[in-house]
């Protein structure tokens, strides 16, 4: 086992704790993604695995050995560990490929070079090499930051919310380059994330966070498939919660139902189209049934005001 969290307490102030009891286990070479809404505790947990806090009770083991957190280390973080957090502590002066390169040798220049091509490459930031990071965006220092952690080869590589700055685009080939190159250097990832959806496709493992307590881990697809409370249902986008009294009336085995799983059907629960909205691959649609209103995606626009729906 690389990471090990046992039982782990902290809090930030004596009136309310943060983490009470946390256990959490992450495999070599494993990309694990921490989701959760604003305030559940992400950038906390990352910062006490890389030694930035002290925790109050529990063990953070790497490699079977317990870290000590900040009071045991003269230099803040840990050796094995690389945390590229929300500011990303760049040489301002030094050009884009000197702050890449800052932790690799200079004894073969030649190598050192090609390496730090190749990281600019994975980050996308090749044509940028020669640039000072000060005249850089937010989102391109962040790459830089992401490339400088990757330089050297830590065992655990942790990334708090690491797409937030990046636009769509640049954002869909960074991702695949970045989970790509940590699989074939056996780097393990754990990504912070209120962007579930973002991530999943190169997900191992998703481990859910509710006001400090770790409420559900899994395989992503187990999760969407089978999400512990409406709040992790909502973390995957669009869903709609239905109540206990709701779920009998419609004969229901769950309350919460993504859009995609309730369609337009010839013989089902009456109801009627509020609003058919076209929004690139699917049409978004808010339907009323028995007084309430629910989200449901259709691949046509519902253009007739009666319909007939079924849960899925
Ligand atoms: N230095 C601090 N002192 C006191 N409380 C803090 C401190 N930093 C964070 N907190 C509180 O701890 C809780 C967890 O914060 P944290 O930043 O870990 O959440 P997060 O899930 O990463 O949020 P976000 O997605 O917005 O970055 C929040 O309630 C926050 O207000």
């Amino acid at each position: 086992m690389l990471l090990e969290l046992n039982k782990l307490h902290f809090s930030y102030t004596q009136e309310k704790k943060l983490f009470n009891n946390i256990n959490l286990k992450v495999d070599e070479g494993r990309i694990v993604a921490l989701a959760g809404e604003s305030g559940c505790g992400k950038s906390t947990l990352l910062k006490l695995i890389y030694g930035l806090l002290d925790w109050q009770e529990g063990d953070i083991m790497l490699d079977a050995i317990k870290l000590q957190g900040p009071k045991g280390n003269i230099v803040p973080g840990e050796e094995n560990i690389k945390l590229v957090a929300q500011d990303y502590d760049l040489m301002p002066y030094a050009t884009v490929a000197e702050n890449v390169g800052k932790f690799i040798s200079n004894i073969h220049l030649v190598d050192k070079n090609d390496e730090v091509a190749k990281l600019l490459d994975v980050v996308g930031m090749q044509d940028f090499a020669n640039e000072l990071p000060k005249n850089l965006s937010g989102g391109q220092q962040q790459r830089i930051a992401i490339a400088r952690a990757l330089s050297v080869m830590p065992k655990l590589l942790l990334l708090d919310e690491p797409f937030s700055n990046i636009d769509f685009s640049r954002k869909i080939i960074l991702r695949e380059k970045l989970f790509n190159y940590v699989k074939e250097k056996n780097i393990s990832l754990i990504i912070s994330t209120h962007e579930i959806l973002e991530v999943m496709p190169w997900l191992d493992e998703l481990i859910v966070l509710q006001e400090g307590r770790l409420i559900q881990k899994d395989k992503p697809e187990e999760i969407f498939k089978n999400p512990y409370n409406s709040y992790v249902s909502a973390l995957f986008g669009e869903v709609n919660i239905l109540s206990d009294e709701e779920k009998i009336l419609f004969n229901l085995h769950k309350n919460s139902w993504y859009p995609h799983e309730i369609s337009v059907v010839d013989d089902g629960f009456p109801a009627e189209v509020l609003e058919s909205r076209f929004s690139g691959s699917f049409f978004w649609n808010k339907i009323k049934i028995e007084n309430r209103n629910l989200i449901i995606y259709t691949n046509r626009e519902l253009k007739d005001e009666k319909i007939q729906l079924q849960f899925n």
